[in-house]
């Protein structure tokens, strides 16, 4: 088959795959871009798969940058574009289920697409739009299926990840998982252990923000993938309970945290110790932790709470109080935010300055504790933001 109208990515990349197929190589486009392209999808990268060796590649092309040669990836810049090429390669060894021992450059795209995770992940597009499907993807595409290329238990082995990838598939695209593959991911779950945290978490979260993580998380269970991802070997019926929900969006990794910890029964600290085992950024958990404490007080926060909140991780806690029937409309919430009067600290109309100065205190800690406590009558509405109204009731604090 042939795609009529190549979205403005493959036009713009057009040019350097026909600079490889002038000199006599095979290039294509290959990988998600095609998949997205032919599920009418947006796409965000193209990949581009060549017969020629990166030696090749790099004498063809001016600007080349050698991003993972080792592996026979070359990137190539075009017009302040990168574009990354890379030769077709067979792998071998796989000791560790994660990585290759050997990449061996190879002529042949049938070689390069038979190592490839699943069937709909191996298609490849010439530049004028003629799609190659050697593994049965297009009708798995239209079949809505999941499939691993070839032997599904050897591809699992040379990465144990596309466990999760495949499943990550299933909810991000609503499809289902072919019974072999699934057979295949039961049999090898355990081989998780040998996966870094990182790489799991990155798939375990696109699960979860897929557009039927229901599906996707049935099958992480039916699996059981989940005895071997940290802290959910126990949260079985936690994670059923989830995967029935009727409706389940989860539009930020934010949100995703807050809803497993919702549904574990998580305390903040509870929830921060997960997040540290998934090796998650003290950003993310200082997010979470937020949303988290907001949550509690919903559907009535009061002005302190949306104060040291803030509205981002209070919109997050407000989506999760969804399903306990504890939200609150989300205009309703920006409304009250906006009626804070003050929103940071740096917005108080009284410094530190101002008492050492108008009232001749020493730097310590009352100063502090004055502060906050001007700070906390202020944000609720029992004192008016301003210098000489705070500043006399900061004096009836002194002895
Ligand atoms: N463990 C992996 C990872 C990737 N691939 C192959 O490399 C391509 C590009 O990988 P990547 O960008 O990680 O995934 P995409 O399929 O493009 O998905 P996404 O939309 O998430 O980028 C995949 O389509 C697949 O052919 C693979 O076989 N095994
Ligand atoms: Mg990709």
């Amino acid at each position: 088959m042939r795609v009529a109208e190549l979205p403005q990515k493959f036009i713009a990349a057009k040019p350097i795959l026909e600079k490889l197929t002038k000199q006599g190589y095979e290039a294509y486009f290959v990988g998600g871009s095609v998949r997205d392209t032919l599920l009418h999808q947006e796409i965000h990268d193209v990949d581009i798969a060549t017969s020629a060796y990166p030696a090749e590649v790099k004498a063809i092309f001016k600007h080349t940058v050698d991003t993972g040669i080792k592996h026979g990836t070359i990137m190539v810049l075009d017009h302040g574009e990168g574009y990354e090429i890379t030769t077709f390669r067979t792998e071998s060894g796989y000791q560790d289920f994660r990585r290759p021992d050997h990449v061996t450059f190879v002529r042949s795209l049938k070689e390069d697409l038979k190592r490839r995770d699943l069937t709909i992940n191996a298609l490849a597009m010439d530049p004028s739009g003629q799609v190659i499907d050697l593994f049965g993807g297009l009708d798995d595409l239209k079949a809505h299926v999941i499939r691993a290329v070839g032997v599904p238990e050897e591809r699992f082995h040379e990465d144990a990840l596309r466990m999760m990838r495949a499943v990550r598939f299933v909810s991000q695209l609503g499809f289902k998982l072919e019974q072999n593959t699934r057979i295949a991911i039961t049999a090898n779950a355990k081989l998780l252990d040998k996966i870094a945290v990182e790489r799991i978490h990155v798939e375990w979260v696109k699960l979860l923000q897929g557009k039927q993580p229901q599906l996707g998380l049935q099958e992480f269970l039916t699996t059981g993938m989940y005895q071997f991802c940290p802290g959910l070997g126990d949260q079985q019926k936690n994670l059923a309970e989830i995967a029935a929900l009727k409706h389940l969006l989860l539009t930020s990794e934010e949100m995703v945290w807050v809803l497993l910890s919702r549904f574990f029964g998580y305390s903040p600290a509870q929830a921060r110790q997960m997040l540290i085992a998934w090796k998650s950024s003290n950003q993310l958990i200082g997010h979470v932790i937020i949303a988290l404490n907001a949550l509690g007080h919903f559907p009535h926060p009061p002005a302190d709470v949306l104060y040291q909140t803030g509205l981002p991780m209070l919109l997050v806690a407000n989506q999760v109080a969804w399903y306990d029937g504890n939200a609150v409309p989300e205009n309703q919430l920006k409304e009250w935010y906006a009626k804070l009067p003050i929103k940071s600290s740096k917005e108080l109309a009284l410094t530190g300055k101002d008492l050492l100065e108008q009232l001749n205190l020493k730097p310590g800690p009352q100063l502090g504790a004055i502060i906050k406590k001007t700070e906390q009558l202020v944000i609720n509405g029992q004192l008016a933001n301003d210098k000489k109204v705070l500043l006399r009731y900061a004096q009836t604090l002194l002895p």
